[in-house]
């Protein structure tokens, strides 16, 4: 950052996701302080191509040490290509790619380099942001429910509200608005409700040859089949009190589950577990939230949205309902968290991963340095 050491005031950040759809890379900007986002700015996508997502797809689960080489020049050239058209960005918040992902085993695996994206371009580079926190107790995701509370305080909400990211994986954060910060007792309850969209994926790709089910078109022609819903729901994980995460394939047992069924039917009863999932998560919740903002994918997939506004009490929209970009809200969210870092401001608490404490949660690589300090 170009501010002096100490200094508070509002920075632009550039934060990148790639999710576990493993479909390509985000980019946002935004103006931050770290607590109060002052705008957002330009945001770009890149795409992996279909070499690149099969090169992606044969890394998962592996961890450090494991031969990642072809994976992780797939990461950097992306990354390092969506990067680069941005002009002014003073931090950069990378998430890395999660190849797998087990806090209560062998930690959890984000794919990257950024100290290597630091030295290319010249901009001090937040990245590793989970381990901190699985290294003391918590899930180490989600991590977006920080930036999920300062867009409920944009809004001027008065009542608990629910933001709901519906990419490879579910991942829902529960907000009291009337806390004054997201690490306050009560303010959050964050969690990943169970599998969204991957499932689906996977059943288009062997099924159809197609990457998803695009406007949910194939589902929207099936019946669900209750008894293989009923079969899903038995799972032990809808139970499980949160915080708690999930790793891209912990629910493979969802395409076991619609073997025998016809493709419509299969991706209908599919998209029915993946909705269901929400709507068992919800009754986790402190208090049924008033309104549910649908970010990721997802919200993209018409039967999924009516499926989730069929089973929930409150109004189902997209984020962008309330003036948010729904398919940006993650990079932002990891632009937000770098400022948090560099500014020494937890990333995570209690009620977001079941950490012990509120933690900040990220290295930070300046370029040229080649070397790291651990935050948190
Ligand atoms: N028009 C559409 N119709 C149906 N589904 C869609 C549509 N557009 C996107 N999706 C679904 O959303 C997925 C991408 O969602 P998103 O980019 O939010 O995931 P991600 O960021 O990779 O995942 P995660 O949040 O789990 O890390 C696609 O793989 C697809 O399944
Ligand atoms: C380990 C990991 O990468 N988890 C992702 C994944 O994708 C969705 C869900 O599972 C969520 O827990 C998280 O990502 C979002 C961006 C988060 O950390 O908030």
């Amino acid at each position: 950052m170009t501010r002096g050491k100490g200094s508070t005031g509002p920075v632009w950040a550039l934060g990148t996701m790639s999710g576990t759809s493993l479909d390509g890379v985000d980019a946002a900007m935004i103006r931050t302080d770290g607590e109060t986002v002052i705008e957002t700015g330009p945001s770009a996508y890149r795409e992996y191509t279909t070499e690149e997502t099969a090169t992606l797809r044969a890394a998962l689960g592996h961890w450090p040490g494991d031969d990642l080489e072809a994976a992780a020049h797939v990461v950097h050239r992306a990354h390092l290509d969506v990067l680069s058209r941005f002009d002014g960005a003073e931090v950069i918040g990378f998430h890395g790619q999660t190849l797998a992902h087990e806090p209560r085993g062998r930690g959890t695996h984000q794919l990257g380099d950024g100290a290597a994206l630091a030295d290319a371009l010249g901009v001090p580079v937040v990245w590793d942001f989970r381990s901190a926190d699985v290294r003391l107790g918590g899930e180490g995701a989600p991590l977006a429910p920080f930036y999920h509370f300062a867009c409920a305080r944009s809004l001027g909400a008065e009542a608990p509200l629910a933001f709901l990211n519906l990419g490879g994986v579910g991942n829902l954060t529960w907000i009291d608005p009337r806390k004054p910060g997201p690490a306050d007792e009560g303010a959050l309850l964050a969690f990943d409700t169970g599998p969204a969209n991957a499932p689906i994926n996977d059943l288009m790709t062997e099924r159809r040859g197609m990457p998803y089910d695009e406007g949910g078109a194939l589902a929207a022609r099936g019946r669900v089949v209750e008894g293989a819903l009923e079969l899903f729901l038995e799972e032990g994980y809808f139970l499980k009190v949160p915080p708690k995460s999930l790793d891209r394939d912990d629910f493979s047992l969802m395409l076991d589950l619609v073997r025998e069924l016809d493709d419509a039917d299969a991706a209908a009863t599919m998209t029915a577990m993946s909705a269901a999932a929400v709507m068992r998560g919800i009754e986790h919740c402190p208090a049924p939230p008033e309104r549910l903002l649908v970010t990721g994918g997802g919200r993209k997939n018409p039967v999924l949205m009516a499926m989730l506004a069929a089973g929930l009490d409150c109004p189902v929209e997209p984020v962008e309902a309330a003036g948010f970009d729904g398919d940006m809200l993650e990079a932002q969210a990891f632009a937000y968290l770098a400022v948090r870092v560099m500014r020494g401001l937890p990333t995570s608490c209690p009620g977001t991963t079941g950490v012990r404490a509120a933690v900040g949660g990220g290295e930070i690589s300046r370029p040229g340095a080649h070397s790291r300090r651990r935050i948190g």
